[in-house]
Order: C-alpha cells, then structure tokens, then sequence
C-alpha cells in the first residue's frame, strides 16, 4: 500500500498529537508553516487550537492563499476542533476579521457546546468508521447548524447539556467530497480509526 505525505497545518494547535496518528495510521506526517512545505504533500490536517489566532497566523506566514488555492483544486483535508471552523463556509459567534477557507459549504458555531461545559468526552458512531463506538472528546468545541448540497452528516452528539439538543443530536462530524471536519479531537486519544479514515481519503 502507498504511503501518502500528509502535512498538518504547524502555525498553532495540537500539531505533534495529529502527525503521531497520521502515521499510526499508515502516512507519512510532515509540518507545515511554509507555502514549499505545502507543495510538498498530498493532504492536509488542520489541528485544533483556536481558529482566531490560526486564521491571523495564516495571513501573517503568507499561508492562507496558498492553502485555499490547494483545496479549491481539491487537496484532501481534515479539520479537527478549530479546523472544522476553518474549513466552513461560514462561521457563527466568530470573530469579525475572522477568516476561513470556505471548503465546506456548512455553517459553524464556535463554542458552541462551551457555552453549557467547556469540554466533555462521550462514545459516538461515525459513519464509515467501522469497529464500533468512537471516544470522542470535546473541547469548547463547534457544531454544524447547516449543511449545504454534497455534505454528508457523519456523527451527532447529543451532550446532555441543556440547550445542546436538537433532534437527532447536533451535528459533531462532516465529509464533503476531499474535505472531512470533525468537532471533537481524535488525536487526543490512542485510537487512530479517524485519521485511518482521512489516510485512505488521501490514498482515494
Ligand atoms: N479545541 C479547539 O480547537 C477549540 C476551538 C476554538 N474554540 C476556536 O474557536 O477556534
């Protein structure tokens, strides 16, 4: 099987938990901070950390043009946490400078569950992530309150936090063709099913 180079996004976040599971899962893992070190992979995970500071980092490091030029063509990638932010659409209780790729065409809302508890971690079912339950943590992290055309919704969560419901649960989990986001951080824990997931995405 081939080993796929895939970059995560190194200007902020939890870069060095994503590259341990990107290779648990078979790839190749390299940072990126520079437009040559973009070219030089086949996909790309954008970490959690907080989506204000990675958006203003993005612009300073002269990375966010090369970035949203590489998905729009197509590159693969996951977001996880403020990563799902930075692919969406649009982004609600955002900052107003705040900017994001628009890969997804979904709207966020960050902190979503942060307003009821801060974080929290609960088993869920991910679509197309065989081997039963995920453990998924969460950390002041975003929903989706709208998918467009082409979006497949792969987990909800209802967090027990009042204000949290919606029915069916809110949406924790999104893939539009190369593009997977996730609210929560697989990368936290030891079981690297999701990233298996974005590595054979990436494989395609
Ligand atoms: N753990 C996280 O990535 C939190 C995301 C953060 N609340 C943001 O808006 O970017």
């Amino acid at each position: 099987m081939t080993v796929p180079r895939i970059g995560v996004l190194a200007l902020q976040g939890d870069v060095v938990d994503h590259m341990r599971a990107l290779e648990a899962a078979g790839a190749e893992a390299a940072p990126v901070r520079r437009a040559a070190e973009l070219d030089a992979v086949e996909g790309l995970v954008i970490p959690g950390g907080e989506s204000t500071t990675m958006s203003k980092l993005l612009d300073i490091f002269d990375l966010f043009d090369p970035v949203k030029k590489r998905l729009d063509e197509g590159m693969p990638a996951f977001g996880s946490c403020a990563g799902m932010i930075m692919l969406a659409e649009e982004v609600l209780d955002g900052r107003p400078d705040q900017r994001s790729f628009g890969a997804i065409p979904m709207t966020v809302r960050r902190n979503a569950f942060g307003r009821q508890v801060d974080s929290f971690e609960t088993e869920i079912g991910i679509e197309g992530v065989g081997g039963g339950p995920f453990k998924a943590v969460f950390i002041r992290a975003p929903w989706v309150e709208r998918v467009g055309d082409g979006v497949e919704v792969l987990a909800r969560v209802d967090s027990g936090a009042e204000g949290a419901g919606a029915p069916g649960g809110r949406i924790v989990a999104v893939r539009a063709g190369a593009c997977l986001a996730t609210s929560f951080h697989p990368e936290v824990t030891p079981d690297a099913r999701v990233h298996q997931y974005f590595v054979d995405m990436v494989r395609g």
